[in-house]
């Protein structure tokens, strides 16, 4: 099953387009949403929020259309952006937000409160950045929500924290079978505990795969100069060269280099490699 889907959706802004989207965020795995800086990440995740009108297309949250309130009350979004709270504390911002979601937990709340070491009696507007984020998920996991979407969490975040914080998204998604939705750019957050990745770029979804299938399907290849020609050329996704040697990334079976292997080293590419050959071959 889905916990959302999108279908031909697409949008357009002032100097940017975006779609037609398609793609799905499957139920009980944390799903990685990259790309580089104004590929439309934020706004397919306001899309999908429904704070942002769609052009064309349809998304579906758990089988129904997104704006279905039913649905609405089963997400949890973490997001820094808390400025319309600026004046609140997290004590008001509780009275406010509690009513709101039929499955609220006082435990839970208390739970996390002291998990986090948020003061409760201080404006948010006197908050750090991680500690908006922290803010933000405190009242998104407090509504015990069956999805989680994040729009880059870990960006503002100590290394102390952002490891507690993948490490609970991982216990979450184990233990509650929560569905998570991250967008990052620090991909190697997501070489961790993402199951699944769909790279967006210049509003168009470059793909959707299983970690396990990246894993088994990328590769950095390195090696002298001399060794690329025309040939070894196109079978590269993207290739950086120097008067020395070459780096590139190989989509496919890596046997194809073996009678090569006292020129090339072949190592297993991460999601950064990806992210950056993908982006380079494209410009
Ligand atoms: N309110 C807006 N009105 C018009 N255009 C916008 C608006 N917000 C964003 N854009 C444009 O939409 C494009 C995509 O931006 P978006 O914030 O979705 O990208 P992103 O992938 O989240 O980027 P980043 O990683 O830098 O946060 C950019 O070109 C941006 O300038």
């Amino acid at each position: 099953m889905n916990v959302v889907e999108f279908h031909n959706v697409s949008k357009k802004r002032k100097d940017f387009n975006i779609g037609k989207l398609n793609f799905m965020i499957p139920q009980g795995f944390i799903t990685g949403f990259i790309g580089p800086n104004g590929s439309g990440k934020t706004t397919t995740i306001q899309m999908m929020m429904d704070l942002l009108k769609i052009d064309e297309g349809e998304i579906y949250l758990f089988g129904h259309p997104h704006k279905d309130y039913h649905s609405k009350q089963k997400v949890g979004f973490v997001y820094d952006d808390l400025y319309m709270y600026d004046d609140f504390t997290i004590k008001k911002m509780r009275a406010f937000i509690a009513p709101l979601y039929q499955n609220w937990n006082e435990e839970l709340f208390e739970k996390y409160l002291q998990k986090f070491n948020l003061p409760y009696k201080k404006k948010l507007k006197q908050f750090s950045k991680g500690m908006k984020v922290k803010c933000s998920l405190l009242f998104a996991l407090t509504h015990q929500p069956e999805f989680i979407v994040m729009d880059e969490p870990t960006a503002g975040l100590d290394p102390i924290f952002r490891r507690e914080l993948l490490e609970l998204l991982q216990e979450l998604m184990v233990n509650e079978r929560q569905t998570i939705f991250l967008s990052t750019h620090i991909t190697t957050d997501l070489d961790k505990i993402a199951d699944h990745i769909i790279f967006i770029h210049e509003g168009e979804i470059l793909f959707q795969k299983t970690m396990e299938d990246i894993r088994e399907q990328y590769f950095i290849i390195k090696g002298k100069a001399d060794f690329i020609d025309a040939d070894i050329r196109s079978l590269f996704v993207g290739l950086q060269e120097t008067e020395i040697g070459f780096t590139a990334l190989f989509e496919g079976d890596p046997s194809l280099f073996a009678e090569f292997r006292d020129d090339v080293v072949i190592e297993k590419a991460t999601l950064e490699d990806i992210m950056y050959f993908f982006v380079k071959k494209e410009e």
